[in-house]
C-alpha cells in the first residue's frame, strides 16, 4: 500500500507536474520576450507618430499608427493577465510538488522520534543491495509500561525521544534506525558485519544505561532505564524479514536472562 503510494506519488511528479512546469516556464519566457519584442514597436511607433504630428498631410497614416498602437497597448494588457495567471498557476505546481514530497516523507516518518517508521524502514531497505553483508540490531525498552504507569504517558514519551535520539547518535548516516511501534526500535546497519553491531549494539546499550532522568514537575529521578538487544548477521538468501526475526529472538533471549543486555543471534555467528 505505501509501496504503491510512493509509486504513484512519484509519478505524478515525474509524469505529470515536472513536464507541466516546464512547459509553464517555456510559455512565460515565450510571452516574456514578445511583450519586449511588442515594447519595442510600440516606442518606435511612438517615434514616428511625433515626426508625424508636425505634418498636417500625413493625418490618415497618423490615425492608422494610433489604431496600430491601441491594438498593441490591448494585446499587452491582455497578456499581463495570462501572465499573472500562469505565474499564480506555476506557483501552485511548486506548492504541490513540496506537498507531495512532504506527504512522502510524513508516511515514512515516526513524528514523536524523527526516524523511519515501519514502512519508510521498508523502503529504505530497497537501496540496500541484500547480496551484500549487513547487520541488525533489534532493541526494546525495558519494563517500560512501568515508566508510563509511575511517570504518565508524556514522561514515556519522553523517555523514547530520548533513546530514538542515542540510536540516532550511535549509528552512521548509511545505516537505518527506525521506530517499529510502541517501545520497538531496529536498526540496519549497512554493509557492517554482526561484528560491528555488537560494538554499536553495546555502546547504544551503555548510553542508555548511564541516563539519570528527573521528572521535572517532581523533581524525582526515574529508575534507571535500560533495553534488552538482539543482533543478528544476514545470512546468504536470507530475507529481511527473517533477519529480523532472528534480531527479534535475540532480544526476547535478552529479556529472559535478565534484560539490559545485548544477545547475538544463534544463527549468526561472530567472525
Ligand atoms: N508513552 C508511550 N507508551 C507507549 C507507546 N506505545 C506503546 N506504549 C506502551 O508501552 C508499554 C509496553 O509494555 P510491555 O509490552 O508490557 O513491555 P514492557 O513493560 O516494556 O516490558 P518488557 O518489554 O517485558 O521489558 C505499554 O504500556 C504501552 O502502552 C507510546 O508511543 N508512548
Amino acid at each position: 500500500m505505501f509501496n504503491e503510494f510512493l509509486s504513484a506519488s512519484h509519478n505524478i511528479e515525474n509524469l505529470l507536474l515536472s513536464p507541466f512546469e516546464k512547459t509553464l516556464n517555456k510559455t512565460l519566457n515565450k510571452i516574456d520576450s514578445q511583450v519586449i519584442n511588442e515594447k519595442e514597436i510600440a516606442f518606435n511607433l511612438k517615434k514616428v507618430d511625433g515626426a508625424l504630428s508636425k505634418l498636417a498631410q500625413h493625418q490618415p497614416l497618423k490615425t492608422l499608427i494610433n489604431f496600430i498602437i491601441n491594438l498593441i497597448n490591448n494585446s499587452q494588457s491582455q497578456r499581463k493577465a495570462l501572465t499573472d495567471e500562469l505565474t499564480h498557476t506555476y506557483a501552485e505546481v511548486k506548492l504541490l510538488r513540496t506537498q507531495l514530497s512532504e506527504s512522502r516523507e510524513q508516511a515514512a516518518i515516526d513524528s514523536l522520534t524523527g526516524l523511519l517508521n515501519r514502512r519508510g524502514c521498508q523502503s529504505k531497505l530497497q537501496e540496500f543491495n541484500i547480496n551484500q553483508t549487513h547487520s541488525t540490531i533489534a532493541i526494546d525498552i525495558d519494563h517500560f509500561k512501568q515508566i508510563n504507569d509511575s511517570f504518565g504517558h508524556a514522561v514515556g514519551d519522553k523517555v523514547i525521544q530520548l533513546i530514538a535520539n542515542i540510536i540516532k547518535q550511535s549509528i552512521s548516516a548509511d545505516d537505518i534506525a527506525a521506530r517499529l511501534g510502541g517501545e520497538e526500535f531496529i536498526v540496519v546497519m549497512h554493509n557492517k558485519s554482526i561484528k560491528i553491531a555488537e560494538n554499536i549494539a553495546e555502546k547504544i546499550r551503555t548510553s542508555v544505561e548511564k541516563l539519570k532522568l528527573i521528572q521535572k514537575q517532581t523533581n524525582t529521578y526515574l529508575p534507571k532505564i535500560s533495553v534488552s538487544l538482539g543482533i543478528a548477521e544476514l545470512d546468504e538468501e536470507e530475507n529481511w524479514d527473517s533477519l529480523f526475526e532472528k534480531a527479534d529472538k535475540a532480544m526476547y533471549q535478552a529479556k529472559e536472562l535478565g534484560r539490559n543486555r545485548c544477545v547475538i543471534s544463534q544463527t549468526s555467528c561472530l567472525v
